[in-house]
Formats: structure tokens, sequence, C-alpha cells
């Protein structure tokens, strides 16, 4: 059986990680990126992220161990090679959380059998508000945030699937629909019938 391999994207605030919870850990492994971003209240070192320095960070990058990085809102990000074993010797589907270069990257690498989700706000006005509702910016982060989203919004149609996160218990639904859908696709399907 061929396992999922899921790219979601979508700006930064769009309720990426909001529904990636929807997803069992018993069957997805969720890559655990690599950054030089501060951590927020709540976040832990090895689950959300690996926190590192920017000066761990380059080093990492000079040894060649990111599959793919990137610079965005003044922080260094990266995924690192060793997690896509992690995920194989686990035997459990691979889920990326990036932003849209870094699903473009993966998505080259991984080949057709990748499956990308873009998750939108429905509009910029309601993704300003749930971005400060959230609470885990300054002003000037904030401002960076939305700036970079219009950029984001533009390359949706370049995804599998796209979600538009309004109603929160609609888009799950819709999110976990696409999901259930792939994995009946025939090259999933373990053939005991
Ligand atoms: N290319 C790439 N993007 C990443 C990686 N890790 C996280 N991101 C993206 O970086 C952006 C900022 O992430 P984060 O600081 O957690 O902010 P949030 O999206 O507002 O929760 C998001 O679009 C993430 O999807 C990575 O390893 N590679
Ligand atoms: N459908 C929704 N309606 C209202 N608030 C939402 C919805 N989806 C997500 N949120 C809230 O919006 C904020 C951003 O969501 P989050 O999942 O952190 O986004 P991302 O991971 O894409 O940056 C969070 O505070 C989250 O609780």
């Amino acid at each position: 059986m061929e396992n999922l391999i899921l790219i979601v994207s979508g700006p930064s605030g769009a309720g990426k990680s909001t529904l990636l919870k929807e997803l069992p850990e018993e069957e997805f492994y969720f890559s655990i990126s690599h950054t030089t971003r501060v951590p927020r209240p709540g976040e832990v070192d090895g689950r959300d992220y690996y926190f590192i320095s920017r000066e761990t960070f380059l080093e990492m990058l000079k040894r060649g161990d990111f599959l793919e990085w990137i610079e965005v809102h003044s922080n260094l990000y990266g995924t690192a090679k060793t997690e896509i074993d992690k995920a194989f010797s686990q035997g459990k589907h691979l889920v990326f959380d990036v932003e849209v270069i870094g699903a473009g990257n993966l998505k080259k690498y991984f080949g057709p059998l990748v499956v990308s989700i873009f998750i939108a706000p429905p509009n910029l006005k309601i993704l300003e508000d749930r971005l400060r509702k959230r609470g885990a910016e300054t002003e000037e982060k904030l401002q960076e945030r939305l700036k970079r989203s219009s950029f984001e919004l533009s390359l949706a149609p370049f995804f599998d699937y796209i979600v538009v996160n309004d109603d929160l218990a609609e888009a799950k639904k819709r999110f976990l629909s696409i999901i259930r859908a792939e994995l009946c696709r025939p090259y999933r399907v373990k053939p005991s019938f």
C-alpha cells in the first residue's frame, strides 16, 4: 500500500494547525520542521518544531541536512531529511505544514502521488481578525504575515484542493473528506478482497 504524502499550505492564520489536529497521530506522522522562530506560549520543542539558533540552522544547511528550507517572516524554516525516514519507518502517512514555496519543492521531490491542500481564509479581513485574536505576534510580526498572505493566496490554484476555512465545523468536514477520498485511491487500498 502506498502511504499518503500530504502537503498542507496556506497563509499564516488560515487554520492549517487547527485542521491538522483532526488527523489521528496513530496513522499520520507530522513532519517536525526546524526553525529559528521563538516558541509561542504552549509550543513544545520537538513536538511543534525543533527550535534552534540561526547558527545551528546554518550549520545544518551547510551539511546538507535539509530537504527544503526557506526564510519567511524573518525566520528560517526547514524540513530535515530525517523526517521522511521517521514517517516511513513507523508505517504512517506523512504530513507537511509548509508555506507555498516549500509546498512546490516538496511536490517536485515526491512526485505526482503527493496530495496538496491549500487552506484559505474566507477573506483578508477575517484572516487579520484571526491572527489578532490568536495573539501570538507583535504588531510588526503580524503585519509581516499579512503582507505575505496575498502572495500565498495567489498560488492557491496550483494545489490539488482548496479548503476555504469559513465555518470551522464545515471546513473540518471538507478537509477530512478529501483525505478519506484520497485514501480510497486503488493504489492506496490494501487488497484484502
Ligand atoms: N518551506 C517551509 N515552510 C515551513 C516549514 N515549517 C513551517 N513552515 C511554514 O512557515 C510559515 C510560518 O509558520 P509559523 O511561524 O509556525 O506560523 P503560523 O503559520 O502563523 O502558525 C507557515 O506557512 C508554515 O507552514 C518548513 O520546514 N519549510
Ligand atoms: N474557522 C475558524 N473560525 C474561527 N477561528 C478559526 C477558524 N479556524 C481557525 N481559527 C483560529 O484562527 C487562528 C489561526 O489558526 P491556526 O490554525 O493557528 O492557523 P495557521 O496554522 O494556518 O497559522 C487560531 O487562533 C485558530 O483558533
